[in-house]
C-alpha cells in the first residue's frame, strides 16, 4: 500500500503585536493578532525529516515583528500583503503564503469632550479582520469584521414558522434581536483605502441592522448584505454569520407580576446560527 502526503501547510499562529505610532500631538495605538501559513515544497520535511526547506515558525514570528516597524503603518490589509509578499519572494520553496490579521480596536479616551493624547479604551469584542492569500500569479484579499456584538430592543418578530408536535417556541411580534456578527467580503475592485472602505461597510451594516423591521434573523442578515452590495460597487460578495443570542422573557407571572416584555434571561447555548453569502447575479 502506497501512502502519500496530501495538502499541507505550516506557519505561526496567534502572533500578538502592539505598536505605538508617535505623532507630535498624540500617539496611535494598534493591537493585532497575526497568523502566517505557508504552502510549498515541504514533502521531504514530512516524509524524511529533512528540514532544509523549512523556515522555522519561530523565524516567521520574528519576521512579523521586524517588518511591523517600517511596514505596519496603515491598514491591516496593506501589512498582510507586505508580509505575504515577503515570504513568497524570499523563500523559493513557498508557493502560497496566507497571512491573516485580526485588529483589536482601541479608541483614544474621550475625556471632557476631548480625545486623550495617549490613553485608550478597548473597542470590546469587535475585531477588524483580513485574510490575504498570495501565490506567484494571484492575490486574494478578504476583509471583514468579527465578533461585532449588536442588539436591538424592538422591530424584531418571529412568527408563522412551522409548528409540529415538538414545537414549544411561542410566536412573538416584539423580541430582542441580538447577535455577535461575523462579516467577510471580497472585492471585484481593490479599494485605494481599505480603512475608509471598512468604516463605510461597517456603517452600512449597523445602519441596516438598526433600521430593519425584522421578521427573522435570516431576513435581517440578507438585508444587511444586500445594503453593502448596493452601496459598495467594488465589493463582489459578502458572507454574514449571525448567531441568534436568545433573550428569553423571564416568567414573572409565577410571582403574580405582569409580564411587560422588560425582563429577559440571556442564554448562551444552545444558540441558533444563521449564515449566508450574499452575492451579485
Ligand atoms: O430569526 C429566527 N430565525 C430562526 O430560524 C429561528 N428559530 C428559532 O427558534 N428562533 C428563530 N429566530
Amino acid at each position: 500500500m502506497k501512502i502519500r502526503l496530501g495538502e499541507n501547510s505550516y506557519g505561526k499562529n496567534a502572533v500578538q503585536l502592539s505598536k505605538i505610532i508617535r505623532h507630535p500631538a498624540y500617539h496611535e495605538f494598534r493591537q493585532i493578532t497575526v497568523n502566517v501559513s505557508l504552502k510549498g515544497d515541504f514533502e521531504e520535511a514530512h516524509t524524511n525529516g529533512d528540514n532544509s526547506k523549512i523556515l522555522p515558525t519561530d523565524t516567521q514570528k520574528n519576521t512579523v515583528y521586524a517588518l511591523a516597524k517600517d511596514h505596519f503603518k496603515t491598514s491591516i490589509e496593506d501589512f498582510a500583503l507586505y508580509l505575504a509578499n515577503h515570504f513568497l519572494s524570499t523563500q523559493e520553496q513557498v508557493t502560497t503564503a496566507t497571512v491573516e490579521i485580526l485588529e483589536h480596536p482601541f479608541q483614544r479616551m474621550l475625556l471632557d469632550g476631548n480625545e486623550h493624547p495617549h490613553a485608550y479604551i478597548s473597542g470590546g469584542s469587535e475585531k477588524r479582520t483580513t485574510i490575504v492569500t498570495k501565490d506567484a500569479v494571484n492575490v486574494s484579499i478578504t476583509s471583514g469584521i468579527a465578533d461585532l456584538l449588536i442588539l436591538k430592543t424592538t422591530d424584531s418578530a418571529f412568527e408563522k414558522y412551522i409548528k409540529d408536535r415538538y414545537t414549544t417556541l411561542k410566536e412573538t411580534n416584539d423580541r430582542i434581536l441580538a447577535t455577535k456578527c461575523i462579516a467577510r467580503w471580497t472585492f471585484d475592485k481593490l479599494p485605494a483605502d481599505y480603512t475608509a472602505q471598512y468604516n463605510s461597510i461597517r456603517d452600512v451594516l449597523l445602519r441596516t441592522f438598526a433600521g430593519h423591521k425584522s421578521f427573522s434573523v435570516q431576513q435581517t442578515l440578507f438585508a444587511m448584505g444586500q445594503a453593502v452590495l448596493e452601496t459598495h460597487a467594488g465589493v463582489r460578495e459578502i458572507y454574514l454569520e449571525m448567531p441568534n443570542k436568545h433573550h428569553i422573557p423571564f416568567n414573572l407571572e409565577q410571582f403574580n407580576i405582569q409580564h411587560e416584555n422588560e425582563i429577559f434571561i440571556a442564554t448562551d447555548e444552545p444558540y441558533g446560527l444563521i449564515a449566508a453569502t450574499i452575492t451579485r447575479e
